[in-house]
């Protein structure tokens, strides 16, 4: 018996699987059926497949859509609202003031709303997110067809939408069990940083993941007044405390670690935990450097986020790996740190490793889910193309976005979300602008 057509055969100039390593295919075909990659073979190979659809791409590149491994969704209303300030200052005096003041749940479907377009724009098709009212995001992320982890904030003071940390765990969970069969969706647990959630708290998390089997997504080591302060009350640095507390492991997701000494990398290595580096927030915070090509030559997985948009200022993860790209060789001091193929690994397989989902996605390979994104790289700017993946991440931008798809679903076709009401979108957005700054 002969196998069912393709929903979908794709046809790029270049293809970049990601696995394997430093591979680019030339004419080569990508087959989908039931929202999975079903072939990957030679142009003319692939066109034997009976196929519903064929689409010509002539002078794109196809890879593993983007995974924006650390975000605050819904941060986006609060984009350019307090800007130049170092970490605390602007945590302290400006962020948290106004989500104690903002944040309910239409902010959160409005924002959120506002970064899934803007990231499915720009070639990303799984982000993770750590904010408030995590239920009301995963409905957006339901109805858009983006993929994504939710996580369950936690802190040791009342947030929008949980008086105290056990009332936010046990809507968490409520969550966690409502998720559990979605197929786009995966909730984690997101205790906010080192200095915000105590000792009780962590464990409870601790045995709740394990319980769970569900990640830990947390800030960490963002700079080194955390790591003094870490010092000074409880005579450890952050991700020793956090070892002692027994977090670490493969589901730990370590966002930023901008500080790292010897102690620290021994622990990322023997615990196979995952760091996120998000090089533009920690550049325009100055919170300092995280030490990119070290981790990854020691053997530690390192993913890509844009943080929220009121610290980047915005979620374009391309952006974001070329930034990653040419800050690692300056941290480095070496012109071979974070070459163009890696970066590309950085920005999409590694991020699927960080969220336990490199199963599924992160690389195109036959029987992995469908999450795609098609760069046009034949504008004047990208000319002439050499290898597409270095003139992906040193020559374009998210302009380049054409097309994308997550579990074979088209979600922005042309540059168009297919999905989404863009029109709608920014209105809101300007709305919610206008009320913030008074003006309405
Ligand atoms: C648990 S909800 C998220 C919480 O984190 C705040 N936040 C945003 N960016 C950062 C950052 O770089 N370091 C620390 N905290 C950050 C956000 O405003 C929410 O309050
Ligand atoms: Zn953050």
């Amino acid at each position: 018996m002969s196998a069912a057509p393709l929903d979908l055969l794709l046809l790029p100039t270049w293809l970049v699987p990601v696995e394997p390593a430093g591979v680019v295919l030339h004419e080569y075909g990508l087959g989908i059926r039931d929202g999975r990659i079903a072939l990957l073979a030679p142009r003319a190979e692939a066109l034997k497949q009976p196929a519903l659809e064929v689409r010509e791409l002539p002078g794109r590149l196809l890879t593993p859509g983007l995974v924006n491994a650390h975000g605050h969704a819904a941060m986006t209303l609060f984009r350019g609202l307090a800007d130049d300030l170092p970490l605390m200052t602007w945590l302290q005096e400006h962020i948290w003031p106004a989500e104690a003041k903002w944040v309910d749940e239409d902010f959160i479907r409005d924002g959120t709303e506002l970064a899934i377009a803007e990231q499915l724009k720009g070639g990303i098709t799984c982000f993770s997110d750590m904010y408030f009212f995590p239920a009301a995001t995963s409905e957006l992320v339901h109805k858009s067809g983006i993929r994504a982890q939710i996580t369950i904030p936690v802190l040791d003071f009342p947030i929008p939408g949980a008086r105290d940390a056990d009332e936010a765990l046990r809507k968490g969970l409520e969550l966690f069990d409502d998720l559990k069969q979605h197929p786009r969706l995966k909730v984690a647990f997101g205790p906010h940083a080192p200095y915000t959630v105590s000792d009780d708290k962590l464990e409870n998390i601790r045995m709740l993941a394990e319980e769970l089997d569900a990640g830990i997504h947390m800030h960490v080591q963002e700079t080194a007044f955390e790591v003094q302060q870490s010092l000074e009350l409880h005579g450890a640095r952050p991700l020793a405390r956090l070892a002692r507390l027994g977090l670490l492991g493969p589901r730990f997701q370590a966002v930023h670690m901008t500080q790292v000494d010897d102690a620290d990398l021994a622990l990322l290595v023997d615990s196979n935990s995952s760091v996120i580096h998000c090089p533009e927030s920690n550049l325009k915070l100055a919170s300092g450097f995280c030490p990119v090509e070290r981790l990854w030559q020691a053997g530690v997985n390192v993913a890509i986020g844009t943080d929220g948009a009121a610290s980047n200022n915005d979620l374009d993860l391309l952006g974001e790996t070329r930034t990653a790209a040419l800050l690692a060789k300056a941290v480095a001091g070496s012109a071979t740190a974070l070459d163009a193929h890696r970066a590309l690994r950085m920005a999409t397989l590694n991020g699927a490793r960080a969220l336990g989902l490199d199963t599924q996605i992160g690389s195109l390979e036959p029987g992995k889910l469908a999450d795609l994104t098609a760069f046009d790289l034949s504008g004047l700017a990208q000319q002439p193309v050499y290898d597409p993946v270095s003139q992906l991440i040193y020559a374009s931008g998210r302009n380049c976005v054409e097309h994308v798809w997550v579990a074979g679903k088209s979600l922005l076709d042309g540059g168009r979300l297919t999905r989404l009401d863009e029109q709608r979108i920014v209105a809101n957005a300007c709305a919610w602008g206008a009320k913030i700054a008074g003006r309405a």
